[in-house]
């Protein structure tokens, strides 16, 4: 199953940070309280009610640097699509992403194809019924497991590097990429100015490179990580695809880091980068490493993130192989409307017509990584990773959200979602007034 394609029914659960004052030791930085940002995406109370602006959406101006505009104020609450239970469920055995509403519609969805690729006897086919309806209970339960992993983190997992749970601190970042943050505050700072301040990999498909972290902070990340990985605490896999990342949210490391990282530093960037695309009203994200390495995962299938907008940052370690490429970038109109009856392509939700002329990855763009570097695109930019060659690969993604956006249309059912209450950050959804708003990716 593609990672990128399915509204994972992630959750994170709602808690003080651990480690709420552990202090620093990189240089400048203070031990910390999480109390500012670890109590804003509580998951209690209702949705508090916003303004949005009309089209298009624009970076909110006249904001010194730290604004954290969206989280502001009451906690809100955050759903999932209703599709993540019943939509692109993967059939290894078969190659085949499938809508699973029940017995009747899978037979007469898939009854054909699923006789050409060797489900043919009754055992065959009650054997499937059994898997998915399996792996339907697998993602109702994977908020509450989520949960609990994280709680039984905060309270018995012993970090090897205590200060990177310390709020964020600017020292952590590469100057370049303060100075592109800084620059995006500006009033009066346009799209022009920031692509002075950051490499643009395609001005086509919109996709830049800047640098994010040191290589000082991205070594202590490593550690950090590797420690959790050798360590027998629970581990939620970043999706299905991806077996030996690890999601932030679980680990304790959003308040401290993602989410001041979204806040105070990607959303200026983006609101100019991308501001049809929600740029400006970031108010969530999926935060997860993946990591890469032989004998384990070594590369990912195409597909499109469930973002708005996404940053995907070379942690290390030394590697070769493991490019990204991009193709076109995926359109509502390609959306199966079978439902992602698209065989063993890993782009689920694309119709068997994309497939079949996929000028969307025709020459698709390959870009290496640099560590310390990230590269920004469009959730929706159809996209995969090249097989690693050598060594190991370890990446911070973060998909990016904006309920402004997302309100509107699912990316992974193409359809106005249908909302469930789901926990921390859900997928992203919000129960907020749609508004009127000009959307790249999904229109
Ligand atoms: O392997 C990578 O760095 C890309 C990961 C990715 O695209 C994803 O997880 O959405
Ligand atoms: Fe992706």
């Amino acid at each position: 199953m593609n990672p990128g394609l399915v509204g994972w029914g992630h959750c994170e659960a709602e808690r003080e940070g651990p480690t709420a004052t552990r202090s620093s030791p990189f240089p400048g930085a203070e031990s910390s309280s999480f109390s500012a940002l670890g109590n804003l995406h509580r998951t209690l109370g209702r949705p508090t009610p916003r303004a949005y602006p009309e089209v298009p959406l624009r970076k909110p101006r006249g904001r010194a640097r730290r604004f954290t505009m969206a989280t502001a104020g009451a906690p809100r609450r955050f759903c999932r699509c209703a599709c993540f239970c019943s939509e692109n469920l993967y059939v290894a055995r078969y190659g085949l992403h499938v809508r699973f509403r029940g017995e009747q519609q899978l037979r007469r969805d898939y009854g054909p194809i699923l006789r050409s690729r060797g489900c043919v006897g009754p055992e065959d086919f009650q054997q499937l019924l059994e898997e998915l309806e399996q792996e339907v209970e697998r993602r109702q339960r994977l908020g509450q497991e989520s949960a609990a992993r994280k709680a039984l983190i905060a309270s018995s997992y012993h970090p090897a590097r205590p200060e990177i749970y310390s709020s964020l601190q600017d020292v952590a970042l590469a100057p370049g990429f303060l100075a592109a943050a800084e620059y995006s505050t500006v009033p009066g700072a346009d799209l022009q100015g920031l692509l002075q301040r950051l490499e643009t990999v395609s001005e086509e498909k919109r996709i830049y490179r800047l640098p994010v972290f040191t290589a000082r902070f991205c070594q202590a990340l490593l550690e950090e990580l590797e420690h959790f990985e050798r360590s027998d605490m629970p581990k939620g896999r970043p999706n299905t695809m991806n077996n030996y990342g690890v999601l932030l949210h679980e680990l304790g490391l959003d308040e401290p880091l993602v989410t001041p990282l979204r806040e105070r530093f990607l959303q200026p960037l983006m609101a100019l980068l991308y501001p049809d695309c929600g740029g400006g009203w970031l108010d969530s994200h999926r935060a997860f490493v993946v990591k890469y390495a032989p004998g384990q995962d070594r590369e990912l299938g195409c597909h499109y993130d469930n973002a708005e907008l996404t940053i995907n940052v070379a942690l290390g370690k030394a590697f070769t192989g493991g490019a990204l490429y991009f193709g076109g970038l995926f359109q509502v109109s390609m959306c199966d409307p079978r439902g992602s009856a698209s065989g063993s392509w890993e782009c689920p939700g694309l119709s068997p017509a994309v497939l079949q002329a996929p000028s969307a990855l025709a020459k698709p763009l390959e870009v290496e990584h640099v560590v310390g570097q990230g590269i920004l695109h469009r959730g929706g930019q159809l996209h995969g990773a090249r097989p690693l060659v050598t060594g190991e690969r370890w990446n911070l993604v973060v998909w990016l959200r904006a309920s402004a956006v997302r309100n509107r249309l699912c990316p992974m059912c193409c359809r106005k979602p249908d909302l469930v209450d789901d926990e921390g950050f859900g997928d992203g959804f919000t129960r907020e007034e749609p508004t009127t708003v000009d959307l790249c990716a999904l229109t």
